[in-house]
């Protein structure tokens, strides 16, 4: 698996705060890694930090071959990060139709796969960003996300707050995205047993630190690691 994601002894955080400490993670093409840890552990920062948003303060970051922490935060979307935040952030006074292509980009993508892949947001092409279920608004953002054609994803907590029936619809999305698109997935969740079956590789965070970095089926079966670090979250 030819590298796409380094990470070397990476900390960041906010202004004077320092919320990663010495991060290191690898991740090939294609590759997919769970993030975990419990609420404010430093996941998001983590994603912040790749996508320019947060203060990074020394450490390695390389991604598709170049120095990430050298391209400007506005342009790291088109450099191949497609990220898709917690708050979704789609366009509400666009259709969804718009919303995915607004963004397009050149490569394998394209709305008629988008489609393939969200069948419910061809049903709904019509209707305003506004006018969708939290579900379907998750839907769009992941199209969203795709439409730019990245090479690495990353996918921070998809499933919350969703009806069960959306989260397993969601879920069966996500593992055909891991097994088969060829594009690398970073997917932060609190649900670590349903998300570790996902992916191949894990990075546990706890205060800022990363506690277990390893494959996720290790992860999956070893029970006191699990509830040491996650606690009630990990079920
Ligand atoms: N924009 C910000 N400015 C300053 N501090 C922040 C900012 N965003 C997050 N933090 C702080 O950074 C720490 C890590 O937060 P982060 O959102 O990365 O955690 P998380 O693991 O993603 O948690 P959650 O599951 O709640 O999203 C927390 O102490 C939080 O208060």
């Amino acid at each position: 698996m030819p590298e796409l994601l380094t990470l070397e002894n990476v900390w960041a955080g906010y202004g004077d705060a320092v919320v990663l400490e010495d991060i290191s993670l690898t991740l090939g093409e294609g590759d997919s890694l769970s993030l975990l840890g419990r609420n404010g552990m430093g996941k998001t920062t983590l994603f912040s930090t790749l996508m320019g948003a947060a203060r990074h303060r020394s450490g390695a970051i390389r991604f598709a071959g170049r120095d990430l922490t050298r391209v400007p935060a506005h342009a790291r979307a088109h450099s191949g990060l497609g990220w898709v935040p917690q708050e979704r952030d789609i366009f509400p006074s666009l259709t969804v139709e718009e919303n995915l292509t607004v963004v397009a980009t050149r490569g394998p993508w394209t709305l008629q796969r988008v489609y393939e892949m969200f069948p419910r947001l061809k049903e709904r092409r019509g209707n305003m960003g506004n006018q969708l279920s939290g579900g379907e608004q998750q839907m769009l953002a992941m199209g969203r996300a795709l439409m730019l054609n990245p090479r690495l994803l990353l996918l921070d907590e998809p499933m919350e707050g969703l009806a069960p029936l959306i989260v397993q619809e969601l879920m069966t999305i996500i593992q055909r995205l891991t097994e088969d698109s060829g594009m690398a997935i970073i997917l932060v969740e609190q649900h670590a047993r349903q998300i570790l079956p996902l992916t191949r590789q894990a990075l546990v965070l706890e205060r800022g630190k990363a506690v277990y970095r390893g494959d996720s089926e290790t992860l999956l079966n070893d029970r006191a690691l699990l509830d040491g670090w996650l606690g009630v979250v990990a079920h």
